[in-house]
């Protein structure tokens, strides 16, 4: 059986859903091909269900932090009630609600294996088709008269642990998806899912251990780090850093037994594993067009796929965007790319301009200069940019500006004993910012007026003019020009 489309999209996570979307709002017909559930990873075992489960915590601890309303808290987080609410956020695993969009949105939903099987040829495997890895023509055949666009995704990296692979630990799915708290929770990892998801476990009443290899959020600015583990320190998690497990081992008793580097012993009832991600690329047929089986795939600007050669592959027809071409591993910037990606494959289709300069339309330029992401912490850690490392290793000339964020009047009204830093970061030579961290208590929100004045490189004398509402921890923003411009010229 073989079906004829414009755009073949392989993979339905919210960026494979978006690029469909455009490419059909573009006057092209789409085929999303998906294995599992419409709506991906980021839906069902991510994003979604990762801040259910801290979000109550959270606002616990909140109401915990001042004093009027800490009065009226008793008892603790209701787990049962936690794990509903997660549940509706998953529609228990049901993607009907998705399944409904897509059909709305005049997408052709095709339920199986996606492996891509020739130039502008994706064939679908399914149970009944009997197709299989070593005999792939038995599925159905679908060209694409454009584009086809990898939106696969990535999935949990397993690191080369003695006993581990044998210990069944989990991953995001199964944390995000747990029916049962475990009493004892051992995390490997000190990066953003380490650190959200012991957040979570140790606030619905597990004893978390982390295993992290260097310090916590090491990607960030380190007060970042610095705060996170305090406090996790304070919600009782026991925190290794600098330690690696060597050995893992799973009893006949249930329990997990984890030799460190360092020659100690951690028992617990389970091991999840927070080390990173891998390409969701190696069933993908890659080597029928010369590519890597089972790497990140490099894209262009526009998200078309660079061969080894550095060029896109002849004929312009194969596109990678969201977590598979490892530009940024964020469910917003996957959907930006997936944007850009779905209106220049239109404008290609249709022979109308490319706009693929430099922040043009059919350009992924933010994922360079601009990315934002808030880690779910309690404190949550907001930032966009480049750290001050990152700048002054990419040779800037920077001046990095630090400010307490309880010395806002906002905040310390927002939060009694409220503890927290901002940094911003100054290109010197351009005058405008080129990163910014934020770290405290609801600094989610902040972000984005920081993200705004990146993208938009305005210049810091226009900033000063911005002027945040008082009394709100906004205010930030003028207490951090007022430290810049007192000993430089450009604000003097
Ligand atoms: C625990 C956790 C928490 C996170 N929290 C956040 C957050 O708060 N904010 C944020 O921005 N990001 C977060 N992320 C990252 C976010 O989940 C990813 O960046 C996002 O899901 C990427 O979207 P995607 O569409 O590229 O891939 P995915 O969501 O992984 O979707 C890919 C889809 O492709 C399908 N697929 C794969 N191969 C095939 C094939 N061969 N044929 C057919 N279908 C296929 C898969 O079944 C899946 O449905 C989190 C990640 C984790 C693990
Ligand atoms: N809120 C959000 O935006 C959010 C939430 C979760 C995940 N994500 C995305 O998911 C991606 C993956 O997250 P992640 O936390 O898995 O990866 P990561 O790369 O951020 O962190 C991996 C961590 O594991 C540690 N590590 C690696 N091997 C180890 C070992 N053998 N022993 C001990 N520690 C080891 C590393 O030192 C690092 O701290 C992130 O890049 C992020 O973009 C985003």
């Amino acid at each position: 059986m073989s079906a004829e489309y414009d755009v073949i999209v392989i993979g339905a996570g919210p960026v494979g859903e978006n690029v469909a979307d455009r490419a059909v709002q573009g006057g092209l017909t789409v085929a999303l091909v998906e294995s599992e559930l419409v709506g991906g990873e980021c839906s069902y075992w991510a994003c979604m269900p990762s801040k259910a489960l801290l979000r109550s915590g959270e606002a616990v601890r909140a109401a915990e932090r001042l004093d009027g309303a800490k009065q009226a808290v008793s008892g603790s987080v209701d787990v049962a009630a936690v794990l509903r609410r997660r549940d509706s956020f998953t529609s228990r695993w049901d993607d009907s609600g998705q399944v409904e969009w897509v059909a709305g949105a005049g997408i052709e939903l095709v339920r199986g294996h996606g492996v891509i099987s020739g130039e502008r040829e994706v064939t679908v495997r399914t149970a009944e088709s009997g197709a299989t890895a070593d005999a792939p023509e038995a599925g159905t055949v679908l060209r694409a008269r454009h584009a086809v666009v990898v939106a696969t995704g990535s999935a949990a990296l397993l690191p080369d642990i003695d006993g581990l692979a044998e210990a069944s630990p989990w991953t995001n799915r199964e944390a995000t998806s747990t029916e049962v708290i475990p009493p004892r929770l051992a995390i490997v990892g000190g990066g953003v899912i380490a650190s959200e998801l012991a957040t979570a476990f140790a606030s619905l009443g597990s004893q978390v251990t982390v295993l992290a290899r260097s310090g916590l959020l090491s990607g960030q600015e380190p007060f970042a780090g610095e705060l996170v583990g305090d406090a996790l320190r304070e919600l009782g998690v026991d925190l290794r850093l600098d330690t690696s497990p060597a050995s893992v081992e799973r009893g006949d008793d249930g329990v997990v037994r984890i030799t460190t580097d360092g020659g100690d012993t951690v028992e617990a009832d389970e091991i999840l594993v927070a080390t990173g991600r891998v390409p969701r690329t190696s069933d993908l047929g890659l080597d029928s067009v010369g590519l890597e089986p089972g790497a990140w795939l490099d894209t262009d600007d526009t998200l078309l796929v660079l061969g080894a050669d550095g060029s896109p592959l002849p004929g312009e027809w194969l596109y990678a965007v969201g977590d598979a071409n490892h530009r940024a591993l964020l469910t917003h910037q996957g959907k930006y790319q997936a944007r850009a990606a779905g209106d220049a494959i239109a404008a290609r289709a249709n022979g109308t301009r490319l706009r693929d300069e430099p922040w043009g339309r059919h350009a992924a330029t933010a994922d360079h200069a601009a990315v934002p992401q808030v880690t779910f912490t309690d404190p949550p850690i907001a930032s966009v940019g480049l750290t001050a490392a990152a700048a002054e290793k990419q040779g800037l000339s920077t001046r990095v500006v630090d400010f307490e964020l309880g010395d806002i009047a906002g905040a310390s009204l927002h939060a009694d004993g409220y503890r927290g830093t901002a940094r911003m970061v100054v290109d010197e030579d351009r005058g405008v910012l080129v990163g910014v961290t934020f770290a405290g208590p609801d600094v989610h929100e902040l972000v984005h007026s920081a993200t705004v004045a990146i993208v938009g490189e305005v210049p810091l004398e226009r900033l000063w003019h911005a002027v945040p509402s008082y009394p709100t921890i906004s205010e930030i923003w003028l207490r951090l020009l007022e430290s810049y411009g007192r000993s430089n010229d450009r604000l003097a």
